[in-house]
């Protein structure tokens, strides 16, 4: 059975993050797009698939989206949110996934009576493999939330919490967590080539490896932790290794000051 078309979606901010969320939704199949993106080259991969603005006031005046996305950097939320009003008024549901910014302070920018859910994706949306983690802010109804869950779910997996300050972790966690595990491959790859190991072949060894064994967390009900084992002969190589990488000083505690360092901009980011 083929799924039902996403309604029609305003796009504000075609970076990387909204980018491959929309990568995504085109390929689930979706009503209609309008991406709003002043940046030209942002938008080139999408040319002919959807509709492009360059700034707010150029969106059909006839245009009226279910949802609108709220991509661009937090920074730029200041001079990107009062143009949004009007589709806020006129009763779309608006899903912000910039990072720190809080329930409170974008439904301060869109009026009062805007219903925004708070979202933090991550970029594996562009092949459909994201996690995408929710807030509902005040007034959004529970079909809202069934529409932004099937929307979001739709690039990935979703969860929601029931407290909007953990997002800050979420941002820390999933939405930043691509970042370290593409810095495994490199540094992968890197030490690789330390090792004599040429690098074309020791590129390609990174990579496969990693996603790989992504491929392989998704498909089995094993714990992590069961994986890692299963790799580890007692007395063999990778034992070695891990004696390194698991030493108290290394991996666990660099990952927990990573987490909080990261959590703690999210918070700055707040307002
Ligand atoms: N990159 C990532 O992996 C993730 C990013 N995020 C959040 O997504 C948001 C976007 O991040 P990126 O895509 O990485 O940044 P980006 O810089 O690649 O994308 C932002 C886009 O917004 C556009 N823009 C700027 N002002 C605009 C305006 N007034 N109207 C419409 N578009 C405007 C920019 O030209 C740019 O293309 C950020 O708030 C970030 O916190 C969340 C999760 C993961
Ligand atoms: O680095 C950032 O601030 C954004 C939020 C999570 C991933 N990218």
């Amino acid at each position: 059975m083929s799924e039902k078309l996403i309604p029609p979606l305003l796009l504000i901010g075609c970076g990387k993050m909204g980018g491959a969320m929309l990568e995504g939704w085109l390929e689930r199949g979706v009503e209609q797009v309008v991406v709003v993106e002043p940046y030209a080259p942002a938008t080139e991969a999408f040319a002919g698939r959807v509709t492009v603005c360059d700034s707010i006031e150029a969106v059909p005046a006839g245009f009226a989206p279910a949802v609108v996305i709220l991509a661009t950097k937090p920074q730029q939320a200041e001079a990107a949110l009062p143009g949004c009003k009007r589709f806020a008024t006129a009763g779309a549901l608006m899903v912000s996934i910039m990072a720190g910014k809080t329930v409170d302070g974008i439904t301060a920018a869109l009026g009062g009576d805007a219903r925004v859910v708070r979202a933090m994706p991550n970029t594996p949306a562009a092949v459909r493999q994201g996690f995408t983690c929710c807030f509902a802010g005040p007034g959004v109804s529970e079909a809202e939330k069934g529409l932004a869950d099937s929307l979001l779910s739709s690039v990935g997996e979703v969860a929601w919490v029931e407290e909007e300050g953990l997002i800050d972790a979420v941002t820390a966690v999933s939405g930043g967590g691509p970042a370290y595990v593409f810095l495994l491959a490199e540094v992968l790859e890197q030490a690789a080539v330390s090792q004599g190991l040429p690098p074309d072949l020791a590129r390609r060894m990174a990579r496969r490896t990693v996603s790989g064994s992504g491929a392989l967390l998704a498909a089995s009900e094993l714990d992590a932790a069961q994986l890692r084992i299963n790799v580890t002969s007692p007395k063999g190589t990778t034992e070695r290794a891990l004696n390194v990488l698991m030493a108290p000083d290394a991996w666990p505690k660099l990952m927990q000051e990573a987490i909080a360092a990261a959590t703690a901009r999210s918070r700055e980011l707040a307002g």
